[in-house]
């Protein structure tokens, strides 16, 4: 987890600055001129709707029910300003309560399609919850307008908020629960979702300032979109099995390659015996090993996905020779690493458990070597077709050679 801690900070610093620009539009631009003032009240239900038709493009059920609620919530807002009694603050509070807590239930529920009745239940839920903020808010009740009253600390800058503590107290557990579920599951759909929790509990922290809600809530769905395009994009570059950037991101890679450049084919020795000896489950454990070993290849590599158990090492602006000792490495890393593999099949009843495991350790222990063909780019290979071509052939020869070696 640590390990991917600076990319996860650096994939953090675009919703970051979402969040920070409504700030600074609200106080730096002085005056909204006059014809685009209704846009700017009305552009979070334009972003919604061009979310919801991105995420129903893109098939992904839960965004579009997100951004729907998100569209909802802010219709919600605008109607509760407009009503200056306790409704009014009842309104506001419940949209706003109900889409974070949307937010997070949403990032622990699968993509089960939209049109299938798992998709047209969650519609359901929605429609649901509009219908109780609406009877609740035409039930004017002074009790819950005296809950939305209570102060329960005394802390000056919590008071000149506009959020209800009732409400911020609510909001707490579901933030460290998507907090929780973003370091324990990374993903651009988590990290969209709890990014724009946060611009939905700051849009009701100030709604008294001009636009403040409208840019809020405007931030909100831009970061679901953006989250979205994020998800769709590693759908098609990374490879899901072992992370690794796939086959055609690195057929982008090869489009931008210089005049320098030094390109490696790796293959799994005897992949196919060890995939029949231990299972094909097994066999998947060993792809995202060695994959994590070439994806921290140094040298300026960048490791792709080729398919099945073959892999590709792209070094721009390297030759041969400089790129030899980081292959060496990655190489060496992966032969000298034993996997322990947890045996699957086990027994219930702990008794014979206990009496399984003082026959049988519990684990098992494999590893596998890979063989590395290399080639340059040179006056014979000029073009990266011609170069990777070289390095398909160098690796056969290293297979020919007796694997666990790399070949130029
Ligand atoms: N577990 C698993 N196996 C895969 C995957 N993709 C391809 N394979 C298997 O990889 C094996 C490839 O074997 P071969 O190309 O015959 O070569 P090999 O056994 O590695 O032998 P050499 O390359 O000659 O050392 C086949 O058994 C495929 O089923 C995958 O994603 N997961």
């Amino acid at each position: 987890m640590l390990r991917a801690l600076p990319g996860q900070l650096a994939a953090a610093l675009p919703y970051a600055l979402l969040l920070a620009l409504p700030a600074w539009l609200v106080n730096h631009v002085a005056r909204i001129p006059a014809g685009l003032q209704l846009f700017v009240d009305n552009l979070p239900l334009l972003l919604s709707g061009i979310c919801v038709l991105l995420a129903f493009g893109f098939h992904r059920g839960r965004t579009l029910v997100v951004a729907l609620a998100a569209g909802l919530a802010y219709w919600g807002m605008s109607l509760a300003e407009a009503v200056s009694d306790n409704r009014g603050v009842l309104l506001f509070s419940l949209a706003q309560l109900a889409l974070c807590l949307n937010l997070t239930l949403f990032a622990f529920v699968r993509e089960r399609g939209m049109l299938s009745k798992f998709g047209l239940t969650r519609l359901g839920f929605i429609a649901l919850q509009v219908a109780v903020i609406a009877g609740l808010v035409a039930l004017d009740s002074s009790l819950l307008a005296a809950v939305l009253e209570l102060q329960l600390v005394d802390i000056v800058w919590l008071e000149r908020l506009y959020i209800p503590q009732v409400i911020l107290l609510l909001l707490l557990p579901a933030l460290v629960i998507l907090i929780v579920r973003n370091l324990l599951q990374p993903g651009a759909t988590h990290a969209a979702f709890l990014a724009a929790f946060l611009a939905v509990v700051f849009a009701a922290f100030r709604p008294d300032l001009p636009y403040w809600d409208s840019f809020y809530m405007s931030a909100a769905l831009v970061i679901l979109t953006f989250g979205l395009l994020q998800d769709s994009y590693r759908m098609a570059f990374r490879d899901e099995l072992t992370g690794l950037p796939a086959r055609r991101a690195m057929q982008h890679k090869l489009n931008t390659l210089g005049n320098e450049y030094a390109i490696a084919m790796l293959d799994v020795d005897h992949f196919k015996k060890f995939n029949d000896t231990h299972g094909h489950e097994v066999g998947d454990q060993v792809l995202k090993m060695v994959a994590s070993h070439l994806g921290a290849v140094t040298g300026g590599g960048t490791a792709y996905r080729y398919g099945g158990e073959e892999f590709t090492i792209i070094f721009p602006r390297r030759n041969i020779k400089q790129c030899i000792p980081h292959l060496s490495k990655v190489r060496e890393n992966i032969e000298n690493y034993t996997l322990v593999l947890r045996r699957r099949e086990r027994p219930r009843k702990a008794e014979k458990g206990r009496r399984q495991r003082g026959r049988n350790p519990p684990t098992k222990r494999v590893s596998v070597t890979i063989s590395i063909g290399v080639a340059e780019r040179n006056q014979k290979w000029t073009t990266p077709r011609d170069v990777m071509e070289a390095a398909d052939k160098a690796l056969y020869r290293a297979k020919e050679k007796g694997r666990n070696q790399i070949s130029r």
